[in-house]
Protein backbone atom coordinates (compact mmCIF):
# COMPACT_ATOMS: atom_id res chain seq x y z
CA UNK A 1 0.00 0.00 0.00
CA UNK A 2 1.42 3.54 -1.09
CA UNK A 3 2.21 5.60 2.73
CA UNK A 4 0.26 8.56 3.36
CA UNK A 5 2.89 10.53 3.98
CA UNK A 6 6.52 10.70 2.65
CA UNK A 7 9.26 13.27 3.69
CA UNK A 8 12.48 12.78 1.75
CA UNK A 9 15.58 14.99 1.96
CA UNK A 10 13.38 17.73 4.08
CA UNK A 11 15.59 20.73 5.71
CA UNK A 12 14.93 24.39 6.69
CA UNK A 13 16.94 26.71 8.43
CA UNK A 14 15.39 28.87 10.88
CA UNK A 15 17.83 31.94 12.86
CA UNK A 16 19.18 29.16 15.62
CA UNK A 17 18.24 25.84 14.60
CA UNK A 18 19.09 24.01 10.97
CA UNK A 19 15.67 21.36 11.03
CA UNK A 20 16.80 17.72 8.28
CA UNK A 21 17.95 16.59 6.36
CA UNK A 22 14.94 14.47 7.18
CA UNK A 23 12.71 11.37 6.42
CA UNK A 24 10.06 10.35 7.21
CA UNK A 25 7.15 7.70 6.03
CA UNK A 26 3.64 7.44 7.23
CA UNK A 27 1.74 4.42 6.70
CA UNK A 28 -2.22 4.72 7.29
CA UNK A 29 -3.16 2.86 10.02
CA UNK A 30 -0.42 4.11 12.70
CA UNK A 31 -0.05 6.71 15.28
CA UNK A 32 3.28 8.54 15.49
CA UNK A 33 4.45 11.30 18.13
CA UNK A 34 7.09 13.49 17.57
CA UNK A 35 9.08 13.84 20.83
CA UNK A 36 12.10 15.70 21.69
CA UNK A 37 12.97 18.49 23.71
CA UNK A 38 11.65 22.07 23.74
CA UNK A 39 12.69 24.13 20.59
CA UNK A 40 13.80 20.74 19.11
CA UNK A 41 11.92 21.54 15.92
CA UNK A 42 8.57 19.54 16.45
CA UNK A 43 5.83 21.81 16.04
CA UNK A 44 8.11 23.73 12.89
CA UNK A 45 8.08 20.24 11.22
CA UNK A 46 4.51 19.75 11.28
CA UNK A 47 3.95 23.50 10.20
CA UNK A 48 6.63 22.31 6.70
CA UNK A 49 4.25 19.21 6.60
CA UNK A 50 1.15 21.70 6.11
CA UNK A 51 3.06 23.98 3.70
CA UNK A 52 2.54 26.67 6.54
CA UNK A 53 6.65 27.43 6.62
CA UNK A 54 8.58 27.33 3.66
CA UNK A 55 11.09 24.66 3.16
CA UNK A 56 14.75 24.71 2.31
CA UNK A 57 14.70 21.81 0.79
CA UNK A 58 13.37 18.37 0.15
CA UNK A 59 10.19 16.72 -0.73
CA UNK A 60 6.48 16.08 1.38
CA UNK A 61 4.12 14.46 -0.52
CA UNK A 62 1.12 13.63 1.06
CA UNK A 63 -0.58 10.76 -1.09
CA UNK A 64 1.52 11.32 -3.93
CA UNK A 65 0.67 14.82 -4.07
CA UNK A 66 3.63 17.43 -3.86
CA UNK A 67 2.55 20.10 -0.74
CA UNK A 68 4.59 23.08 -1.89
CA UNK A 69 3.28 22.36 -5.67
CA UNK A 70 0.23 24.29 -7.82
CA UNK A 71 -1.87 21.00 -7.05
CA UNK A 72 -3.42 22.42 -3.65
CA UNK A 73 -5.78 18.68 -3.83
CA UNK A 74 -4.13 17.44 -0.74
CA UNK A 75 -5.41 19.84 1.34
CA UNK A 76 -8.61 18.08 1.85
CA UNK A 77 -6.85 14.83 3.17
CA UNK A 78 -5.27 16.28 6.31
CA UNK A 79 -6.25 18.28 9.39
CA UNK A 80 -4.01 20.10 11.24
CA UNK A 81 -4.60 21.53 14.83
CA UNK A 82 -1.95 23.83 15.77
CA UNK A 83 -0.83 25.06 19.19
CA UNK A 84 -2.65 28.17 19.31
CA UNK A 85 -5.27 29.46 16.96
CA UNK A 86 -5.86 33.34 15.65
CA UNK A 87 -8.71 34.95 14.80
CA UNK A 88 -11.14 32.20 16.13
CA UNK A 89 -11.91 34.91 19.74
CA UNK A 90 -14.86 37.29 18.62
CA UNK A 91 -17.10 33.76 17.45
CA UNK A 92 -19.08 31.46 19.29
CA UNK A 93 -18.57 27.39 19.06
CA UNK A 94 -21.97 27.21 16.98
CA UNK A 95 -21.04 29.96 14.73
CA UNK A 96 -17.33 28.09 14.42
CA UNK A 97 -18.69 24.80 14.06
CA UNK A 98 -21.45 26.27 10.61
CA UNK A 99 -18.26 27.86 9.28
CA UNK A 100 -15.88 24.79 9.66
CA UNK A 101 -18.29 22.30 8.79
CA UNK A 102 -19.39 23.76 5.43
CA UNK A 103 -15.57 23.04 4.51
CA UNK A 104 -14.93 19.54 4.42
CA UNK A 105 -17.51 17.29 2.91
CA UNK A 106 -16.89 14.59 4.97
CA UNK A 107 -18.13 16.57 8.27
CA UNK A 108 -19.56 14.03 10.89
CA UNK A 109 -21.95 16.21 12.84
CA UNK A 110 -22.54 12.84 14.96
CA UNK A 111 -18.82 12.67 16.02
CA UNK A 112 -18.63 16.33 16.46
CA UNK A 113 -22.17 16.02 19.25
CA UNK A 114 -20.41 13.69 20.60
CA UNK A 115 -17.71 15.24 21.83
CA UNK A 116 -19.59 18.79 23.08
CA UNK A 117 -21.74 16.26 25.39
CA UNK A 118 -18.86 14.75 26.85
CA UNK A 119 -16.63 17.60 27.06
CA UNK A 120 -19.47 19.33 28.15
CA UNK A 121 -18.57 22.63 25.78
CA UNK A 122 -20.87 25.76 25.81
CA UNK A 123 -21.10 26.96 22.13
CA UNK A 124 -23.12 29.18 22.74
CA UNK A 125 -20.17 31.87 24.04
CA UNK A 126 -17.26 33.27 22.40
CA UNK A 127 -14.16 31.58 22.08
CA UNK A 128 -12.22 34.11 23.66
CA UNK A 129 -14.13 34.03 26.84
CA UNK A 130 -13.68 30.55 27.51
CA UNK A 131 -10.70 28.89 29.47
CA UNK A 132 -7.32 27.34 27.28
CA UNK A 133 -8.98 23.89 28.75
CA UNK A 134 -12.31 24.21 27.16
CA UNK A 135 -10.92 26.13 23.92
CA UNK A 136 -8.40 23.41 23.46
CA UNK A 137 -11.79 20.79 23.74
CA UNK A 138 -13.60 22.91 21.60
CA UNK A 139 -10.42 22.91 19.08
CA UNK A 140 -10.69 19.06 18.93
CA UNK A 141 -14.74 18.86 18.62
CA UNK A 142 -14.21 21.06 15.17
CA UNK A 143 -10.69 18.93 14.17
CA UNK A 144 -11.48 15.33 14.40
CA UNK A 145 -15.20 14.93 12.91
CA UNK A 146 -13.46 17.04 9.73
CA UNK A 147 -12.26 13.37 9.01
CA UNK A 148 -9.41 13.20 6.81
CA UNK A 149 -6.71 10.80 6.03
CA UNK A 150 -4.14 12.67 7.87
CA UNK A 151 -4.56 14.10 11.32
CA UNK A 152 -1.79 16.71 12.71
CA UNK A 153 -2.05 17.19 16.17
CA UNK A 154 0.49 19.89 17.95
CA UNK A 155 0.10 19.05 21.48
CA UNK A 156 -3.52 18.05 21.96
CA UNK A 157 -3.69 17.59 25.66
CA UNK A 158 -1.53 20.25 27.33
CA UNK A 159 -4.48 21.98 28.71
CA UNK A 160 -6.82 19.14 29.12
CA UNK A 161 -7.21 17.62 32.81
CA UNK A 162 -6.84 14.22 33.28
CA UNK A 163 -10.58 12.78 32.69
CA UNK A 164 -11.15 14.83 29.80
CA UNK A 165 -7.08 13.39 28.49
CA UNK A 166 -8.44 9.77 29.20
CA UNK A 167 -11.60 10.83 27.31
CA UNK A 168 -9.66 12.33 24.36
CA UNK A 169 -6.93 9.12 24.12
CA UNK A 170 -10.22 7.07 23.73
CA UNK A 171 -12.32 8.98 21.29
CA UNK A 172 -8.87 9.34 19.34
CA UNK A 173 -8.42 5.44 19.56
CA UNK A 174 -12.06 4.86 18.41
CA UNK A 175 -11.46 7.53 15.03
CA UNK A 176 -8.57 5.35 14.18
CA UNK A 177 -10.66 2.23 13.90
CA UNK A 178 -12.70 4.29 10.64
CA UNK A 179 -11.17 3.90 7.50
CA UNK A 180 -7.34 3.86 6.28
CA UNK A 181 -6.38 7.27 8.97
CA UNK A 182 -2.72 7.94 10.29
CA UNK A 183 -1.95 10.10 13.37
CA UNK A 184 1.22 12.47 13.92
CA UNK A 185 1.36 14.23 17.26
CA UNK A 186 3.53 16.25 19.55
CA UNK A 187 3.38 15.49 22.94
CA UNK A 188 5.33 16.02 26.14
CA UNK A 189 2.84 13.80 28.49
CA UNK A 190 4.37 10.27 28.15
CA UNK A 191 1.14 8.75 29.45
CA UNK A 192 -0.32 9.57 25.83
CA UNK A 193 2.65 8.70 23.79
CA UNK A 194 2.14 5.42 25.97
CA UNK A 195 -1.42 4.40 24.90
CA UNK A 196 -1.60 6.29 21.51
CA UNK A 197 1.86 5.93 19.54
CA UNK A 198 2.72 3.15 17.39
CA UNK A 199 5.69 4.90 16.86
CA UNK A 200 8.14 7.65 18.59
CA UNK A 201 10.23 10.05 16.04
CA UNK A 202 12.81 11.44 18.69
CA UNK A 203 14.03 14.51 17.40
CA UNK A 204 17.34 16.24 18.32
CA UNK A 205 17.98 19.68 17.87
CA UNK A 206 15.95 19.67 14.22
CA UNK A 207 17.76 15.99 13.45
CA UNK A 208 15.64 12.73 13.69
CA UNK A 209 17.50 10.16 15.80
CA UNK A 210 15.29 8.02 14.62
CA UNK A 211 11.87 6.59 14.66
CA UNK A 212 11.08 3.83 16.88
CA UNK A 213 8.14 1.05 17.22
CA UNK A 214 6.85 1.88 20.71
CA UNK A 215 6.82 -1.73 21.81
CA UNK A 216 10.37 -2.53 20.28
CA UNK A 217 11.81 0.62 22.22
CA UNK A 218 10.83 -0.50 25.49
CA UNK A 219 11.81 -3.95 25.41
CA UNK A 220 15.12 -2.99 24.21
CA UNK A 221 15.93 -1.83 27.62
CA UNK A 222 16.68 -2.42 30.37
CA UNK A 223 18.62 -1.55 33.90
CA UNK A 224 20.41 -4.07 35.80
CA UNK A 225 21.26 -3.44 39.28
CA UNK A 226 24.72 -5.24 40.00
CA UNK A 227 25.98 -6.71 42.88
CA UNK A 228 29.67 -5.17 42.93
CA UNK A 229 30.10 -2.97 39.87
CA UNK A 230 33.96 -3.11 40.65
CA UNK A 231 33.86 -6.14 38.62
CA UNK A 232 32.41 -4.43 35.70
CA UNK A 233 35.61 -3.21 33.39
CA UNK A 234 36.27 0.40 32.95
CA UNK A 235 35.35 0.49 29.42
CA UNK A 236 31.93 0.57 27.92
CA UNK A 237 30.48 -3.11 27.97
CA UNK A 238 28.26 -4.22 25.22
CA UNK A 239 24.25 -2.68 24.83
CA UNK A 240 25.76 -0.16 27.86
CA UNK A 241 24.45 3.15 27.33
CA UNK A 242 24.37 4.45 30.73
CA UNK A 243 26.12 3.57 34.22
CA UNK A 244 26.15 4.40 37.84
CA UNK A 245 27.76 2.77 40.83
CA UNK A 246 25.15 0.92 40.99
CA UNK A 247 23.40 0.23 37.72
CA UNK A 248 24.15 -0.20 34.51
CA UNK A 249 21.59 0.42 31.30
CA UNK A 250 21.74 -1.50 28.33
CA UNK A 251 20.03 -1.01 25.22
CA UNK A 252 21.04 -4.54 23.53
CA UNK A 253 20.10 -6.48 26.67
CA UNK A 254 21.42 -10.03 24.81
CA UNK A 255 24.64 -8.92 24.70
CA UNK A 256 24.77 -7.70 27.70
CA UNK A 257 23.91 -10.59 30.02
CA UNK A 258 25.78 -12.84 27.06
CA UNK A 259 29.09 -10.03 28.41
CA UNK A 260 27.91 -10.82 32.07
CA UNK A 261 27.31 -14.33 32.16
CA UNK A 262 31.09 -14.64 30.57
CA UNK A 263 32.63 -12.08 32.80
CA UNK A 264 30.98 -14.05 35.95
CA UNK A 265 29.30 -10.93 36.90
CA UNK A 266 26.08 -11.03 38.77
CA UNK A 267 23.31 -9.03 38.33
CA UNK A 268 20.96 -8.49 41.65
CA UNK A 269 17.52 -7.71 39.72
CA UNK A 270 16.93 -6.52 35.91
CA UNK A 271 13.79 -4.42 35.34
CA UNK A 272 12.32 -2.99 32.44
CA UNK A 273 12.48 0.89 31.88
CA UNK A 274 9.86 3.65 31.90
CA UNK A 275 9.42 5.25 28.62
CA UNK A 276 9.84 8.95 29.60
CA UNK A 277 13.64 7.52 31.14
CA UNK A 278 14.32 5.92 27.86
CA UNK A 279 13.13 9.04 26.16
CA UNK A 280 15.28 11.28 28.02
CA UNK A 281 18.15 8.89 27.63
CA UNK A 282 17.53 9.19 23.38
CA UNK A 283 17.11 13.04 23.87
CA UNK A 284 20.08 13.53 25.45
CA UNK A 285 22.19 11.49 23.56
CA UNK A 286 22.81 8.18 25.67
N1 LIG B 1 9.30 31.35 12.16
C1 LIG B 1 10.41 31.13 12.83
N2 LIG B 1 11.53 31.84 12.55
C2 LIG B 1 12.67 31.64 13.21
N3 LIG B 1 12.80 30.75 14.21
C3 LIG B 1 11.73 30.02 14.54
C4 LIG B 1 10.48 30.16 13.88
N4 LIG B 1 9.60 29.29 14.42
C5 LIG B 1 10.26 28.63 15.39
N5 LIG B 1 11.53 29.07 15.46
C6 LIG B 1 12.55 28.58 16.36
O1 LIG B 1 12.81 27.24 15.94
C7 LIG B 1 13.07 26.40 17.05
C8 LIG B 1 12.10 25.24 17.02
O2 LIG B 1 10.82 25.67 17.42
P1 LIG B 1 9.58 24.69 17.47
O3 LIG B 1 8.42 25.47 17.98
O4 LIG B 1 9.44 23.99 16.17
O5 LIG B 1 10.08 23.61 18.56
P2 LIG B 1 9.25 22.53 19.38
O6 LIG B 1 10.09 21.28 19.34
O7 LIG B 1 7.87 22.42 18.87
O8 LIG B 1 9.28 23.14 20.83
P3 LIG B 1 8.24 23.04 22.09
O9 LIG B 1 8.37 21.64 22.61
O10 LIG B 1 8.80 24.05 23.04
O11 LIG B 1 6.87 23.38 21.59
C9 LIG B 1 12.98 27.29 18.27
O12 LIG B 1 14.27 27.68 18.61
C10 LIG B 1 12.15 28.48 17.79
O13 LIG B 1 12.50 29.64 18.50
Amino acid sequence: MRPLLTITDLEKQLDHLHIGPLQLTIESGTITTLAGANGAGKSTILKLMMNLAKRDKGSIQLLDIETNGSDESWKQHITYQAQTIIGWDPFTGNKLKAFISSLYPNWDELLFKQMVDLFQIPLDQRFGKLSQGVQQKLHLALTLPRNTSLLLLDEPTSFLDIPTKQKLMNLLVKWMEQDDRAIIMTSHQSADIMKLSDYIAVLKKGKLIGTFEKETLIHSHRRYWISNSNHLPAWTIPGEIFRTKRYLISNAPEQTEAFLQQEQINWTQQESLDLEEILTLLIEGR
